[in-house]
């Protein structure tokens, strides 16, 4: 049975699926709206959005991301015919308001939104959310309900590319570095205070991350018959130096490897779906180029992109939510993540249980699970707005 021809049972039905993503500029004269765009209300000082914005004028003010989604939208077209498939990015053209008002203007009833972000974050799922609820609430009366289908971080349809990819990495690498190689997975780099309340209960990006990247590695020990050591950095740090982030970078990491002796090294950008902005400037020039001043043989793992299992692996993350009883593939202890996201999931300003106070400043994002057991939902605290919901459950 597929996903398309599975008889309808008692869940949501949908009418048209929503690609969600994050946008790019696509000429030099778009760079610096699109980071006005990106960090609106953050004050972030015109030094730093002049030092990215260099990132972008290296490949001529244009992004490869919207080409991306514009191919990654032509493949779930096709996949998901006759269900139509929208597009909408928080920060560039086609902006999520607009695609949204044309969805309600399209008659559109309920639409399930897949958003091209694998792990949990303030970033990468809550401020989607929030997106489309502002898309929502400029629609007004008659817009479509909007159902977020679940994050994928250990999905067969993304882990089974990402080994593909650090196999044929590997297979670049010179042969005499090539053997016990280790992997370096890498993620954007987050505030502390953001890593630190990500999903329900705290701390789960950096624990899906290295929940994903475990399940990888042990899958290309499998595949080339020899154990490659892992390791999890982070990449494209920005924001004043005297707020912690998560650590170590990138660079530092491929830095440390060569001074303990590593001969090569291959980057994952688990982190990522597509080769965009962070990873063909941040990883192939500026990593790339750390490496090769440390004498260090670095090859750079593919992103999943449109690879075929991974636009099925959409198809069924939607079955999942249409028919309840779909099988819900997770390959780590971390998954399957919840399809609706509880109260305070990735709030970086959630109350933080026995303290009262929220979670900037905390400790460190791996031991941060805080006393309340996992299942009980803490009470909201007086002064916290309704959470957000784009969604009722079921
Ligand atoms: C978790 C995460 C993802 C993955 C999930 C997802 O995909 O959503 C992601 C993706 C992306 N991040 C991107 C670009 C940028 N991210 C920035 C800034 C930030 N990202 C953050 C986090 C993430 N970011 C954070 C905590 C910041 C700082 C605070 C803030 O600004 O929220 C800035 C501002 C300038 C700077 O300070 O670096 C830019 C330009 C692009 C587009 C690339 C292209 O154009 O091809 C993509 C796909
Ligand atoms: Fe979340």
């Amino acid at each position: 049975m597929t996903a398309d021809s599975a008889p309808a049972g008692h869940g949501v039905d949908v009418d048209a699926l929503l690609l969600v993503s994050f946008g790019g500029p696509e000429g030099p004269q778009d760079v610096l709206p699109f980071l006005r765009n990106v960090t609106r209300g953050r004050n972030v000082p015109d030094e730093r959005l002049a030092e990215v914005a260099a990132h972008y004028d290296h490949f001529g003010g244009r992004s490869p991301i919207n080409d991306q989604n514009r191919a990654l939208l032509r493949a779930l077209r096709e996949r998901l015919a006759p269900l139509p498939v929208y597009w909408g990015n928080r920060n560039w053209a086609p902006y999520l308001t607009d695609t949204v008002a044309r969805m309600r203007a399209d008659g559109v009833r309920r639409a399930a939104c897949f958003v091209t972000a694998a792990f949990a974050s303030y970033s990468g799922c809550r401020q989607y959310r929030e997106d489309l609820a502002s898309a929502l609430g400029e629609a007004g009366p008659g817009a479509p309900d909007l159902v977020k289908l679940r994050l994928f971080f250990d999905h067969p349809g993304f882990v089974e590319p990402m080994v593909d990819h650090c196999v044929r990495a590997l297979g670049e690498l010179p042969e005499p570095v090539r053997a016990g190689a280790p992997l370096v997975f890498t993620a954007h780099a987050l505030p502390l205070a953001q890593a630190v309340a990500s999903g329900p209960d705290g701390g789960a990006y950096e624990r899906q991350l290295r929940a994903a990247a475990a399940v990888i590695a042990e899958r290309v020990g499998q595949r080339v018959g020899g154990r490659h050591p892992w390791q999890l950095a982070y990449c494209s740090r920005s924001g004043p130096p005297h707020v912690p982030w998560l650590e170590p970078d990138v660079n530092d990491a491929l830095a440390a490897l060569a001074t303990g002796g590593a001969g090569s090294a291959v980057i994952v950008p688990v982190g990522f779906v597509s080769d965009h902005m962070e990873v063909v400037y941040d990883l192939d020039v500026e990593a790339a180029g750390t490496a090769r001043r440390h004498g260090l043989a670095v090859a750079r793992a593919g992103t999943v992109g449109t690879d075929p299992r991974f636009v099925d692996m959409v198809a069924d993350l939607l079955a999942e939510r249409r028919f309840p009883g779909w099988e819900r593939p997770a390959l780590s202890t971390e998954g399957p993540a919840h399809d609706v996201c509880p109260l305070h999931c990735c709030d970086p300003a959630r109350p933080r249980p026995g303290t009262g106070t929220a979670a900037a400043g905390g400790t460190g994002p791996g031991g941060t699970r805080g006393p309340a057991s996992p299942g009980r939902r803490r009470p909201a605290a007086a002064g916290v707005p309704a959470d957000l919901h784009v969604h009722g459950p079921g």
